[in-house]
């Protein structure tokens, strides 16, 4: 069964000791600290817990990192304001915004003040458009970070038909375009699409990312499909993917398991494009 992981902690952990030894480097032979600030909004215990991870691992490579924990009630001026601060400090390679945000603050306002050299997440219109036209910036975290586990297993992109599940800005979308980019054929389903199974049941790579647990079970895949469960969901108190782990793994060839999959891809992609947004400053 081990052999059919595709093991983002692993992989994580080699990609951040390799930014660990290049962050010696670069404060070694140009005295420069990339530094990264992260702003969220309100007391939601999963994006807290999604911070202060990314917190940690900020430290654990050597990187300067703020933490800006803001009231929930904070004015969209204010947020601007202080991302205009953030802005023109030098101290700060890269900006975060922790996503959701509350319903009275625009998403794409605040994604649009980022400055994009300092948008970290790739949410910035440039950036994403960028990402459109074939010659991407930053990129987005999580699409980021399947990508690099994709290829580091050897999985062949190119002709295979890719069923991306799910279009939202952050996973589905730029997903389904990095996957274009790498010629596979791509399908985007979404809510409103009818039988979905028809679709999964073709696809020799299957991207789930809509926060639906154990949404796919081993009817709605063909065999040795490769299968990226970008879910998140607790289930009876336990964290499951949109994947129905047990039920599929007999019939996959390769799938990332929730935890230890997608998500510490997402954050180590984090550090990745810092350390580009320090390097290029
Ligand atoms: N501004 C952003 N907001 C959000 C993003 C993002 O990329 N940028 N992505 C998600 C949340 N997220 C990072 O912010 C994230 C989610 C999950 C993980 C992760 O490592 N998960 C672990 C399990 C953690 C647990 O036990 O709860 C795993 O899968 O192994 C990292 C980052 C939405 N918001």
């Amino acid at each position: 069964m081990n052999s059919k992981i595709l093991d983002g902690k692993k992989l994580a952990k080699k990609i951040r000791e390799e930014i660990a030894q290049k962050v010696i480097h670069l404060k070694n032979e140009k005295a420069i600290i990339p530094g990264i600030a992260v702003i969220i909004l309100g007391e939601d215990p999963a994006s807290h817990t999604y911070v202060n991870m990314k917190e940690k691992a900020c430290k654990e490579v050597g990187f300067y990192s703020e933490i800006h924990r803001l009231q929930n009630s904070t004015k969209e001026e204010e947020l601007l304001k202080l991302i205009e601060q953030l802005n023109h400090n030098e101290k700060i390679h890269g900006i975060l915004v922790q996503l959701p945000l509350p319903d009275h603050i625009n998403e794409n306002i605040i994604n649009a003040h980022i400055s994009p050299f300092k948008d970290v997440d790739g949410f910035h219109p440039s950036n994403l458009g960028k990402l459109f036209l074939g010659q991407p910036s930053f990129v987005s975290c999580t699409p980021k970070g399947i990508i690099k586990l994709l290829k580091y297993y050897g999985v062949e992109i190119r002709g295979k038909h890719a069923v991306v599940i799910g279009r939202s800005n952050i996973v589905g979308k730029p997903i389904a375009t990095l996957l274009l980019n790498e010629d596979a054929t791509v399908t985007l389903c979404h809510s409103k699409t009818r039988d979905l199974a028809q679709y999964t049941q073709q696809a020799d790579i299957i991207v789930s990312a809509v926060g639906k647990a154990h949404l796919i079970n081993h009817k709605m895949i063909k065999r040795e499909a490769i299968i990226i469960d970008a879910g998140m969901n607790r289930l009876n108190g336990s964290l499951v993917g949109d994947i129905d782990f047990h039920d599929v793994i007999e019939k996959v060839k390769l799938i990332t398991p929730v935890p230890g999959g997608v998500g510490p891809m997402t954050i180590t992609m984090l550090l990745e494009n810092t350390l580009e947004a320090a390097l290029r400053s």
